[in-house]
């Protein structure tokens, strides 16, 4: 883990028709690799101020391709291995920030930064082991006028930035979509681009005025040992960088491009801290964007700035301030590190190796405790342990420095000492078991916290299931209850057109029957004219021909015919009469024959007519029931009627207009009220969604954790039940011991005592040697063990039948843990056997190079 610089990349644009309209020219070089220089006005030449080095500059015959293996490809590969990644895209409008971050995502060869690494993301998920398992999320946010808006859920806004040791800095609330393949993001980030802001001005006609950060989140879960790593990755696109009095911008479109050079300036400034070794503070809390970018700039991350410029001389003030921004870009150094969490069976695994080596040295000990017997010393019955037991004492006596852990030692035979040593070795190594078994009860103790905060967590996420459930639940009803009116509605509409129908059907009736009278009536009317004209007929008197008309439909016809009769014969008598005028001398008495025969036959036509009227008369009474002028009152009172019905008819058709009118409108509400409410069912059932998979893997998580902690804590009960078995061990061992030291050294005595009395013959010389040494502590007398010897011995020989006794420096026993009353020599210092009173120790005698000595 080592700080790093942040990379910076320069890519200028070609030439475009708008500058080449207005008489722009080329005034920018990149004369190799890594410079570019700003050509002076357009002049040849370019001053050192105006030369810049990167880390590389592409003109503007570099392809998409080149800028992405330079730019983003170590970044996208690094965020692969666990590290957080940034690339940003910054320059005036129009210098080719989106072209270069997005590009056109359909076309392989123009696609852009974004849709290459999303690429490069599902390649490499593809190709890694089969038990890594991935999980890729993206979230789309946008930066406008000093809010934050989620894209992909335009109704949040003004979403927060928060701080938390567990996850950084991030976006609280912001929409986070799984994805599985590019499609997914692809399809996002179409969501996104529809629902980001764009404002016209007279630098770019579709500039858009805000920064936008695409954020994707890709996490590595090891299912061997369930460590996870999580490797976050910001591209951004700023917006554009120019002066605000170029933009033309005024009124509100002002307001925008001032709040945006305030976040720009603002990243300006959090550069210039960040460089500027005098200053302490960095004003990342100054913007939203700075917030937001807080570890891509001098945190943990790695990241790369493109800055893209114009080549024309029309933007060279531009262009200056952009490479001045990137070349103070490139001093800040970040610190980036894998982001990796240590999971409960990494630390299971560590617990299983500390065991084994655990077991190991227990075998250790057997095969010392063997050892031990066969040279002799006894190991007592029920005290087999005692090494074990001694180990442990020495392992809870943990915190001594290795260079404390001195252990004192009573005379021994050579074999003897290299078994202590050996011994001790072991107990060493014991020692550093148990501290690995306390670091390990410590990691058992971080999971317990682990485990609380999980169920913590897991309670926060339950609590925040339950208020989504009643939102949804509280969603449902509202859904159901307007379902329920709009069934309402839709059952009025159904009514209302039923009866409309009716009414509709009842009008056709009416219509029918009005026009079968209308043309009664007008039949009636011909009757009547025509009987009218009939009035000639002098054997009908006028008034008769008058109510004529009147008669009904059924005796019409008859009469009608009677009447052609009666004219038709009328009309030939007449004919006759004339002619028997003409001719009266001539016809004489056949003549008056004539007449009279006439006169007879219209008699009888006129008892005919006579009759008829009566059966019409009758008719007519029989029809309406009413005299004479009633029909026409009739008729007036149906078309009365008629007129009323149609206008209730009318009035129908109005109502039925306004109730079609009211349902569009119900249908129209619904529709609008439905779709916001729909989306967000949508958009709740999802966060449903991820709210459940999060709720299951954390309570399967946790009751793995569960298990693992019942695992552990019985582990570490039998193995503290182990240590204080092998502490008793140990106490007993060391009684033991001590008696045989006591039993040893009053042997000594009696030996001694015998040499000096001369009881043993033969020996006196080496008795007044060993004497003399015990008395002046010197080589004076037999003279073999020289005075350091002595020193060192930690076993003292006893003076003139006094007794000894067992003495442990004050340090050793204030440094002793856990072993309160703990005589073992084996712990902590040095342990010296003097003699009483005898503060030194130092004039004791090693047996061994005593009988060396004789
Ligand atoms: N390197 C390039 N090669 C060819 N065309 C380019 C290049 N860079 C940009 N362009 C073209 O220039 C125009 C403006 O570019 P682009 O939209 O990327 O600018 P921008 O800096 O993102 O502007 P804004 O600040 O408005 O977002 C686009 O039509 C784009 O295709």
């Amino acid at each position: 883990m080592s700080a790093e610089n942040v990379k910076v990349v320069c890519r200028v644009r070609p030439l475009n028709d708008k500058e080449k309209g207005e008489g722009g020219i080329i005034c920018v070089k990149v004369p190799e690799e890594k410079t570019i220089q700003l050509l002076d006005g357009g002049k040849k030449s370019a001053g050192d101020d105006r030369t810049f080095v990167f880390d590389r500059t592409f003109d503007w015959n570099c392809t998409q391709r080149q800028v992405y293996d330079f730019a983003a490809r170590p970044i996208i590969e690094s965020v692969l291995r666990g590290f957080n990644g940034t690339v940003l895209a910054y320059g005036q409008t129009s210098s080719g920030k989106t072209h270069t971050m997005q590009g056109v995502i359909e076309d392989q060869e123009q696609r852009g930064i974004i849709p290459r690494m999303v690429n490069t993301i599902f390649e490499g998920v593809d190709a890694a082991d089969e038990h890594i398992e991935f999980t890729v999320k993206v979230a789309i946010l946008e930066i406008y006028m000093e809010k934050i808006r989620d894209l992909l859920d335009p109704s949040k806004d003004n979403l927060k930035v928060h701080e938390d040791k567990v996850h950084g800095i991030y976006v609280g609330d912001i929409t986070e979509e799984y994805v599985t393949c590019e499609q997914d993001v692809f399809d996002i980030m179409r969501i996104g681009q529809e629902n980001r802001s764009v404002a016209a001005t007279n630098m770019n006609a579709h500039s858009s005025r805000s920064h936008l950060v695409f954020i994707l989140s890709i996490s590595q879960r090891n299912l061997h040992d369930l460590s996870v790593k999580v490797g976050k990755l910001y591209l951004v696109d700023l917006a554009g960088s120019e002066k605000v009095a170029k933009t033309g911008a005024a009124g509100s479109t002002l307001d925008e491009a001032k709040m945006i050079n305030k976040s720009l300036s603002a990243l300006g400034n959090v550069i210039n801290a960040l460089t500027d070794p005098k200053t302490s503070h960095v004003p990342y809390r100054d913007s939203k964007l700075t917030r937001i970018l807080q570890e891509s700039l001098g945190g943990n991350s790695k990241t790369c700035l493109i800055i893209t410029a114009s080549p024309s001389s029309y933007n060279e003030a531009e262009t200056l301030s952009t490479l001045r921004f990137g070349w103070r870009a490139k001093q800040i150094k970040n610190v980036a590190k894998v982001n990796q969490e240590r999971s409960v069976e990494e630390l299971k695994m560590l617990l299983e190796k500390a065991e084994r080596t655990i077991e190991e040295q227990k075998g250790r000990i057997r095969l010392l405790e063997e050892t031990l017997r066969t040279n002799g010393i006894t190991v007592p019955g029920g005290i087999s342990k005692a090494p074990a037991a001694e180990a442990a004492a020495a392992a809870s006596g943990m915190h001594h420095s290795k260079s404390e852990k001195t252990f004192s030692k009573p005379p021994k035979p050579e074999e003897e000492a290299d078994e202590e040593s050996e011994f001790l070795q072991l107990m060493e190594e014991l020692y550093q078991k148990k501290a690995e078994l306390k670091e390990q009860s410590e990691a058992i103790t971080e999971l317990n916290r682990h485990v609380q905060s999980v169920n913590e967590q897991q309670k926060t996420v339950e609590a925040e299931n339950q208020i989504l459930v009643n939102r949804i639940a509280d969603l449902s009803v509202t859904c159901e209850q307007l379902q329920y009116e709009r069934q309402e509605q839709l059952d009025t509409i159904q009514q209302l057109e039923a009866s409309r129908k009716a009414v509709e059907s009842e009008l056709k009736v009416l219509q029918d029957s009005q026009k079968n009278l209308l043309a009664q009536i007008s039949e009636k009317d011909k009757e009547i004219d025509s009987m009218a004209k009939a009035g000639a007929v002098p054997t009908i008197p006028e008034d008769r021909v008058a109510d004529m008309p009147k008669v009904a439909a059924a005796g019409s016809s008859e009469i009608a015919k009677i009447r052609e009769q009666l004219l038709g014969q009328e009309g030939a008598s007449a004919s006759e009469e004339l002619a028997g005028s003409t001719d009266a001398a001539a016809a004489g008495g056949e003549l008056s024959k004539q007449m009279h025969e006439l006169q007879k036959f219209k008699l009888s036509a006129l008892a005919q007519m006579e009759q008829l009227k009566k059966q019409n008369d009758d008719l007519r009474k029989g029809v309406y029931g009413k005299g004479d002028g009633a029909w026409a009152k009739e008729r007036e009172a149906m078309l009365a009627d008629m007129q009323r019905e149609q206008e209730q008819v009318a009035d129908l058709k109005v109502m039925l207009l306004e109730e079609r009118k009211k349902a569009e409108d119900l249908k129209e509400m619904l529709k609008d009220g439905e779709r916001p409410l729909r989306r967000k069912v949508s958009q709740l059932d999802r966060n449903l969604e991820q709210l459940t998979i999060m709720y299951h893997k954390l309570v399967s998580q946790n009751s793995g954790l569960k298990v693992e902690c019942q695992v552990n804590d019985k582990k570490i009960q039998r193995k503290e039940q182990r240590i204080a078995q092998l502490e008793r061990n140990l106490k007993e061992a060391k009684a033991k011991y001590e008696k045989l030291l006591q039993q040893c050294a009053n042997l000594t005595n009696t030996v001694e005592h015998m040499y000096r009395t001369g009881t043993i013959a033969g020996m006196a010389g080496m008795g007044a040697g060993g004497a003399a040494a015990a008395g002046a502590g010197s080589s004076a007398g037999g003279g073999a063990i020289a005075p350091g010897s002595a020193r060192r011995a930690n076993i003292a020989r006893p003076l003139k039948g006094g007794s000894h006794r067992v003495r442990r420096p004050t340090q050793a026993r204030e440094m002793g843990e856990g072993g309160e009353g703990d005589e073992s020599p084996f712990r902590g210092g040095i342990t010296t056997i003097t003699e009483e009173g005898d503060a030194d120790g130092g004039d004791a005698a090693d047996p061994e190079k005593r009988g060396a000595g004789a």
